[in-house]
């Protein structure tokens, strides 16, 4: 199995912390991290000369202080604004003083501001006194371990927050790293590695997806790669059945059987799948995706019965997703072994397991356990929970899969992942992840519909499978 990148909750990072600061001198953790902030600012820096400080209540902002004292002693002019004196870090303080750092009012002009403002105790938005400050910034921000008024395990922004072009960070990853746009995120270690066990979420990147996509070996045929049934579509509206066929159809080298009203549609534009009208004469096949554009009555809800009797792994997206969430009962065509993945948008999600709410890990994780199924909760951050406790996260770079058509695509990646018997939270994260770069691709900086991100599935394999 390839390590993916792991995000660690507080509660774990502050447990893993205590245990290492009781094995090493007082004050050399937060010094080994001051020191990695200092060296990210010299390089922001490139030369220039003028750094602020703005300075919380706790050890965030001692981080941020014994930073200025590094800087100082390379030379740089470092002022600091102290948001809550009486109780600002006092050695880090004092260190700073020592080497002709400035506590001032008001940061006034400079190159570069390091944002020590709240760390890992941070507690809702950036509070009024904070907000003040950061709303006047020009210069860059270098937040130390997170930009402050994100929600550190949730990546929830409620109000005012930093907007770092960096963010340097200790130990290990932390969730809003991954949910929220921290900037480049840079890593300084601090010896917590020994003390922490697995993570508690975990972010795919571009070479492990490019290392698990299936790939067909010389043993292969078009049936050993899994084939995957398509359930979607209709005849008014054929448009979801043709973009879910094509993206199975161009994820693997498998077989792709389509049944359902909108045959001749995929027929016309995709003649390699073996096109049926009725589910019943759809053949064996290794995986379903079942929902886009099918409708909610009751020939949909017979079509969703057979996939969840099936005993295969089922995508349900969509119109499938409103069936269940409707008709709870047809929970009960399910095998409790038959794997299924949810790839609900959050108002679906709503319809089936109530509010998203800010915390959308949380929400995925719950919907997870009550389904006993992959959730897939689509967004800017997507979030895919299993009912085992795993977590996937994927944050796209651009909104620009944010279109029609695009959730139909993303499904018949998933169903083809399913058939070609790739682990189902593993299936359902690859696939958001080629999405994402697809989507990224294909669209250059101006949108695009959901076709053109489809015709990019070939051209970000290939991205990933290099990368
Ligand atoms: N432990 C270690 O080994 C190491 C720790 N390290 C560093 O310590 C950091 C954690 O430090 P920490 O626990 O002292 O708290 P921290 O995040 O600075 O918050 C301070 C206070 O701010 C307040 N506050 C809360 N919300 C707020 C908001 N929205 N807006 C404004 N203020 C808000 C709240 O105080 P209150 O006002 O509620 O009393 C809170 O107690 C960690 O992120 C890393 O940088 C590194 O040096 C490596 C070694
Ligand atoms: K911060």
């Amino acid at each position: 199995m390839i390590p993916m990148r792991g995000l660690w909750t507080t509660a774990r990072v502050r447990a893993a912390e205590e245990r290492v600061m009781a094995r090493v001198p007082a004050g050399s953790l937060m010094r080994r991290a001051a020191f990695g902030v200092a060296t990210a600012a010299l390089e922001l820096l490139g030369g220039k000369r003028r750094v602020g400080l703005l300075v919380g209540a706790g050890n965030n902002g001692g981080d941020a202080l014994w930073a200025g004292y590094y800087l100082r002693r390379r030379g740089v002019a470092v002022r600091a604004v102290l948001l809550a004196p009486e109780k600002a870090h006092a050695e880090g303080l004092a260190a700073f003083r020592r080497v002709g750092g400035r506590v001032v009012d008001r940061l006034g002009e400079v190159d570069l501001v390091v944002d020590g403002i709240v760390g890992l105790s941070a507690r809702g938005p950036l509070r009024p006194d904070a907000a003040e400050h950061v709303a006047h910034l020009d210069a860059p921000v270098l937040a130390v371990d997170l930009p402050s008024g994100i929600d550190p395990d949730t990546g929830a922004i409620t109000g005012p927050a930093v907007r770092a072009a960096m963010t340097v960070t200790f130990g290990c990853l932390k969730p809003v790293h991954a949910l929220a746009d921290c900037g480049e995120v840079r890593l300084v270690d601090i010896g917590l590695g020994p003390e922490l066990a697995g993570p508690d979420l975990a972010e795919l990147d571009d070479a492990e997806v490019g290392a698990h996509w299936p790939v067909p070996g010389p043993q292969d045929d078009k049936y050993t790669q899994g084939v995957t049934g398509v359930a979607a579509g209709s005849a008014t509206y054929p448009g979801a059945a043709v973009l879910a066929t094509g993206a199975a159809l161009l994820a693997t080298s498998g077989m792709v059987r389509y049944a359902g009203a909108a045959a001749d549609g995929v027929r016309a534009r995709w003649p390699e799948a073996i096109c049926t009208g009725s589910i019943t004469d759809a053949g064996r096949v290794q995986s379903w995706v079942a929902g886009p554009g099918l409708g909610t009555g009751l020939s949909a809800e017979a079509v969703l019965r057979t996939v969840l009797e099936a005993g295969v792994p089922v995508c349900l997206d969509a119109d499938a997703i409103t069936m269940l969430a409707n008709n709870p009962d047809l929970w009960d065509a399910r095998d409790p072994d038959t794997p299924v993945v949810l790839t609900p948008h959050d108002r679906e999600y709503e319809r089936l397991a109530g509010e998203v709410g800010h915390d959308r890990v949380a929400a995925a994780r719950r919907a997870a356990e009550k389904f006993r199924a992959v959730v897939l909760l689509k967004g800017h951050v997507t979030v895919v929970a299993g009912p085992d406790g795993r977590v996937l996260v994927n944050r796209a770079s651009g909104s620009w899969a944010a279109t029609a058509g695009s959730g139909d695509v993303l499904s018949g990646l998933i169903g083809a992942l399913l058939a070609a018997r790739l682990d189902p939270v593993l299936a359902a994260g690859c696939a958001a992840r080629l999405h994402a770069v697809a989507a990224e691709r294909a669209s250059g900086g101006a949108p695009i519909p959901a076709s053109a991100l489809l015709a990019a599935v070939p051209d970000a394999i290939r991205a990933l499978r290099s990368g």
